[in-house]
């Protein structure tokens, strides 16, 4: 397994070896050695997966409050999502920054999530199926989230004019600056910078 990071501290992103034989491929997808070597000391509690059968189904931007914020390793196993991880850090010198990166059945990464991030994706492809575990139980009454479109946050999601595929819930979530009274227009301005200078993982990491 090989790891990388990001422009902004505390996200990783996990590269399984692939073994390929004339039958197909094999990799070990977890190990928690490698986990706890890349991450520190984090216990995985439970696992999700979620079946989105739309293109541009959009699911986020979630997180849960404190004191059961929860860290996210999120993989896809059929079609593609583009992967977004917002900053919620009080103190981060990048609160209100996001990471972005494609998740997909070709390229297996796979992407841990720290607490005090929100986590969102869009699926790339109709019968996008993602699976990922979390370093906490669910807790109905800490769930939060944020607008997918703050236009604080400056996300391209590369919806290119389609309407995207959200939840009743999602339909209605609070801006940034209504939840967090920290100094959301640098956020802004840092994204707007962000946003030219994209995002993106700086891993070289290759297939
Ligand atoms: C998250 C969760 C949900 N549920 C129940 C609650 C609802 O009855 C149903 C769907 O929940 P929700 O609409 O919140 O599911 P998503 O929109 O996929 O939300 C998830 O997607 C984003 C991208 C995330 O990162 C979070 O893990 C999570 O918020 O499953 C559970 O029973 N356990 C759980 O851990």
């Amino acid at each position: 397994m090989e790891f990388d990071r990001f422009d902004i501290d505390g996200p990783v992103l996990f590269v399984p070896n692939r073994h390929r034989d004339p039958r197909g491929t094999f990799a070990e997808t977890f190990r928690e050695d490698e986990f706890r070597a890349a991450i520190g000391d984090v216990t995985l509690v439970q696992e999700n997966q979620s079946i989105s059968k739309p293109v541009n189904t959009i699911r986020g931007l979630h997180y849960q409050s404190e004191p059961r914020a929860q860290g996210k390793l999120v993989r896809v196993t059929t079609g593609a999502i583009m992967d977004i991880a917002v900053d919620l850090r009080p103190h981060s010198q990048t609160f209100g920054q996001h990471i972005k990166i494609e998740l997909s059945e070709e390229n297996w990464y796979q992407l841990w999530i720290p607490p005090g991030f929100a986590h969102g994706f869009r699926t790339m492809r109709p019968d996008t199926t993602v699976i990922y575990k979390v370093s906490d139980y669910y807790s109905p009454e800490h769930d939060r989230g944020i607008a997918w479109n703050d236009p604080d946050l400056h996300i391209d999601w590369e919806l290119y004019g389609q309407q995207p595929v959200l939840s009743e819930k999602d339909k209605d979530q609070p801006a940034l600056v209504e939840l967090f009274s920290i100094d959301v227009a640098r956020a802004a301005e840092a994204n707007r910078a962000m946003v030219h200078g994209i995002g993106r993982y700086r891993a070289s990491t290759g297939d």
